[in-house]
């Protein structure tokens, strides 16, 4: 996958700009994709969110993340599947099921020994998603 960000997978992805190049940090795109493997393993086992992906191809999702982030910290990937407002419409995601989704991600981060800034950055990537993926209110909000 040595293709860049285009305009459109820039959209796709949901990528803020400018995006910065962290990929270094994050171990080049096999690091990468050694932290989705951690990340989505966590996921898996997290009880808060797990019924989210009871019916979700896993290995399609790995790929499509791995290339979403990959993306995103400035890697040499370009993000093909769909808008986070498509993927995510009518899973009931609530706040409180992005926010331990987004803990997992610190927890495959702190793991894999990415460094702090580079975790920020990501994370303020993603924290910026929010509103295309919440799209329900559950009990705690
Ligand atoms: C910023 C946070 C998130 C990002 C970057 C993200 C990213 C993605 C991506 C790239 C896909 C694959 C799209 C495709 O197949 O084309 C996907 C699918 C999915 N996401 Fe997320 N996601 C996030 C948050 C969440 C949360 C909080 C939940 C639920 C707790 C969730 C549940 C799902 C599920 C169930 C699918 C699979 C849907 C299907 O089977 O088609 N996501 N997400």
């Amino acid at each position: 996958a040595d293709s860049h960000a285009t305009p459109e997978s820039i959209q796709k992805a949901d990528i803020k700009l400018p995006i910065k190049n962290y990929i270094a940090e994050f171990g080049g795109v096999e690091g990468v994709k050694a932290l989705i493997d951690t990340f989505v393993s966590k996921v898996a086992a997290d009880p808060h969110i797990n019924v989210y992906f009871a019916k979700t191809n896993i290995p399609h999702l790995k790929y499509e993340l791995t290339q979403q982030v990959c993306e995103i910290v400035g890697g040499p990937c370009t993000y093909t599947g769909q808008s986070m407002d498509q993927s995510h419409r009518g899973l009931q995601v609530t706040t409180a099921a992005f926010n331990y989704l987004a803990q997992d991600m610190i927890d495959a981060m702190d793991e894999r020994g990415i460094p702090i800034a580079a975790q920020n950055y990501l994370l303020r990537q993603l924290a910026a998603m929010e509103p295309q993926i919440v799209t329900a209110k559950g009990p705690l909000g």
